[in-house]
């Protein structure tokens, strides 16, 4: 069975130059469905829970699911992470259940609503960093507020985020301060707000440069060329998708997302995980909303569930093509987390400041 962390697979993304997408789960389709993408192309796997997808699926079933996934692709490295950890009590559980990397989104406090203070942030990171990584578990940061520049709004429909208004300030990562989280916290990945937010509703138009901050990336990679950077709400939203929903009864009003061009400029720059959830949410719901209107008959839920999770195995292959993963999973030899343990304690994994400025490209 090929458990990885975050942090080896990151490793291997950075010196082989391509980014991994992070997909979230919540059920044996969807499961499936990554498993049978990355098997397609000899790509690794990041498989993330939020805390809502962990209390619908339960823990227990959640565990034995990935332990499941791992046992029929025994050849692919799959690592198992809690998105957006609201607090250390989070984390630590999702730790006894065998999830190989936690995020601690310290960006905001723990009831994943109010945004927090730089120093909270530091704190709770850093403590969180201690616990993990005295396990061999890696920990993603974030630094930063996810939500619309367009707006100011964050995104209250995946029940994690911000309510009300921020400006830019708090929407934009600062570049500075990210040397400093870094230095403080010894993250493995960093998390970096420059204009995505989750969900389908990013952009009223096509993305430019005032709303998809992609500077902001290249800034803070010139500055920490040795970090892995994370972009969060990297769903592409595509039209193909938003139409298939709608011509099927559904009502999704004209919206855009993070096209994939632009997370391949983060790819160069420094992004080697890309979260994607609601792409893989809108191909199921296309294809069961398909079957059910062409088949108002039909009542058996195989009829439906099929054709969704090849419509998700469909989306999750082109992205690992894209982001240039085929080929990767049989390079890499999973250390356990024991291992990664004694590298963290001997200091081999501590984070370096400006050493490669070759890499700052
Ligand atoms: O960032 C995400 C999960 O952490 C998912 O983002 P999307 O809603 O754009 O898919
Ligand atoms: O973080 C956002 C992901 O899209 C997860 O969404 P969720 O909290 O609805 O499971
Ligand atoms: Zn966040
Ligand atoms: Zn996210």
């Amino acid at each position: 069975m090929a458990r990885i962390t975050l942090r080896q697979l990151l490793d291997h993304a950075a010196e082989n130059d391509y980014g991994l997408p992070a997909y979230n789960i919540n059920n044996m389709e969807q499961g499936l469905a990554i498993m049978e993408a990355a098997e397609a192309v000899n790509a690794p796997v990041i498989i993330q829970a939020s805390r809502g997808a962990r209390s619908y699926a339960n823990d227990i079933v959640l565990a034995k699911l990935i332990d499941a996934l791992a046992e029929l692709y025994p050849h692919i490295p799959v690592c198992m992470h809690q998105d957006h950890g609201n607090g250390p009590a989070t984390c630590a559980t999702a730790i006894q259940y065998g999830f190989t990397s936690v995020m601690m989104d310290g960006s905001l406090e723990e009831d994943a609503k109010t945004p927090a203070s730089y120093e909270y942030n530091v704190d709770v990171t850093r403590r969180v960093v201690q616990m993990a990584h005295s396990c061999g578990v890696s920990v993603e940061g974030e630094l930063g507020v996810l939500g619309s520049l367009e707006t100011g709004m964050g995104e209250a429909e995946d029940g994690h985020g911000f309510e009300g208004k921020l400006d830019h300030s708090a929407l934009l990562t600062d570049p500075d301060q990210a040397v400093d989280f870094v230095r403080e916290t010894k993250v493995d990945a960093l998390a970096i707000a420059m204009g995505t937010s989750h969900g389908a509703y990013k952009f009223s138009r096509q993305p430019d440069g005032e709303v998809l901050a992609m500077n902001v990336i290249e800034e803070i990679h010139r500055r920490l060329p040795d970090t892995h950077l994370v972009m969060h709400g990297s769903s592409s939203v595509p039209q193909d998708l938003q139409d298939i929903i709608n011509a099927y009864g559904g009502q999704m009003p004209q919206t855009w997302g993070v096209p994939v061009e632009e997370i391949q400029r983060g790819i160069k720059h420094g992004v080697r995980k890309i979260n994607i959830d609601t792409d893989n949410r809108m191909a199921m719901t296309g294809a069961i909303r398909k079957i059910l209107s062409e088949k108002p008959g039909e009542f058996d839920p195989r009829a439906y569930l099929k054709p969704a999770k090849e419509a998700m195995r469909k989306l999750c292959q082109e992205r690992y093509l894209q982001f240039g993963c085929e080929g990767q999973a049989s390079k890499i030899r999973p250390l356990s987390t024991a291992q990664m343990a004694q590298r963290y304690a001997k200091g081999e994994l501590n984070p370096h400041f400006g050493t490669s400025a070759s890499k700052a490209a």
